[in-house]
């Protein structure tokens, strides 16, 4: 059934996914907001900035109008960074309000929130009040904006505690070259898919700094532990882990050149300086401000994370990368086991 879908953010991820639900059939209204970039999506069909070398369907239409995006919108998809998702959560339920209007609210951002430390759906849940949702629904897993805009294969996974809503959502975006499982471990699919992104930062570092395959396995394997350590400690399925959202993603951004995260990393471990990463990356880079968050909730809950912590040293404490590696590798001998006890 063809629905209206407000997608907020036109980013390389947003823009990608309304080109999916427009191609899917749907009616899509691409928020953005800036005037120029709302004009070059319409007027030439590209998104220069966020995805270079890559034409969109004439179809598809870019706003800076909030209120024309979400009139007789049953869908709304947030695709704004994670730290921009509670101020335009907040206008978006203006809208609403004035509305009166409870569409599904699905997001596709991978973070947490810095000061709170909250999750996204956490944050839309706080900002638009059960009145004006009908849900909220997370979609996540391994997937790169520039793979997806050329239809190469990709598996993801929509995740709400409510079975239904994750279906709809499954139904919206599944097509022959996206497939979308169902998930309702919101809890786990979110924090999976925030915490990745510390482990990409490290990846991309020891690629930077020579390392080989080895240390680079060996960082995702023993990140992996401790990143399902801290969410199982929040109430996540371990198993969810080892699913789209967790192992999958973990391996796609830790290892693929489109990877902001990776390549952040793989830019400090070179000796580019934090700034410059950052100036120069010009999109988001979830992984600085979720490693902080990350690193300050394992100290809340007693939960070591030697690989976050050293991640931590280097980007806010100045440490150098060489030696918090040599620290984590000759830090006391430990028995490899599970997901729950020792790092
Ligand atoms: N790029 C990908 O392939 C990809 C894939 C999966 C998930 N994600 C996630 O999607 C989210 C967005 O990523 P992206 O790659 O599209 O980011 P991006 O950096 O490419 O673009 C972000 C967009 O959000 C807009 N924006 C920023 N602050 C805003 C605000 N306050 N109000 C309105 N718009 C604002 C920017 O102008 C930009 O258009 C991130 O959480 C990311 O982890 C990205
Ligand atoms: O480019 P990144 O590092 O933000 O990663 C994008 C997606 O999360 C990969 O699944």
């Amino acid at each position: 059934m063809t629905k209206k879908v407000a997608v907020l953010g036109a980013g390389s991820w947003g823009s990608v996914l309304a080109s999916v639900l427009l191609e899917n059939g749907h009616q899509v209204e691409l928020w953005t907001n800036k005037e120029s970039q709302a004009a070059e999506i319409n007027a030439e069909h590209t998104n220069s900035k966020y995805l270079a070398d890559f034409h969109f369907s004439d179809k598809l239409h870019a706003t800076t109008d909030l209120h024309a995006a979400l009139t007789a919108a049953q869908v709304v998809l947030f695709v704004v960074p994670t730290k921009a998702i509670r101020e335009v959560a907040v206008q978006v339920c203006d809208e609403l309000r004035a509305m009166n209007s409870a569409p599904l609210l699905i997001h596709a951002s991978k973070g947490l929130e810095l000061e709170t430390y909250k999750r996204v759906s956490q944050i839309i849940e706080e900002e638009i009040p059960a009145g004006y949702r009908s849900g909220i629904v997370a979609l996540s897993g391994p997937s790169h904006a520039e793979e997806v805009a050329k239809k190469d294969l990709t598996l993801i996974t929509a995740a709400s505690e409510d079975l239904k809503q994750a279906e709809e959502t499954q139904a919206l975006f599944m097509n022959e070259y996206l497939r979308i499982y169902t998930n309702t471990d919101l809890i786990g699919v979110e924090l999976g898919a925030a915490f990745k992104n510390i482990i990409a930062l490290g990846a991309g570092a020891l690629h930077g700094l020579g390392y080989g395959d080895d240390a680079k396995a060996a960082l995702m394997t023993r990140g992996l532990a401790e990143i399902s350590r801290l969410g199982v400690a929040f109430g996540a399925d371990p198993l969810t882990f080892i699913g789209l959202s967790g192992v999958g993603d973990l391996i796609v951004t830790c290892t693929s050149v489109h990877s902001r995260n990776w390549r952040a990393g793989d830019q400090l471990g070179s000796g580019k300086k934090l700034a410059d990463v950052i100036n120069d990356m010009g999109m988001v880079i979830e992984g600085i401000n979720t490693c902080k968050a990350a690193y300050e909730l394992s100290l809340q809950k007693g939960i070591e994370m030697p690989i976050t912590q050293a991640i931590y040293n280097v980007l806010y404490q100045g440490a150098d990368i060489k030696q918090e590696i040599t620290c984590l590798m000759t830090r006391e001998g430990k028995a490899e086991i599970g997901t729950q006890q020792q790092a």
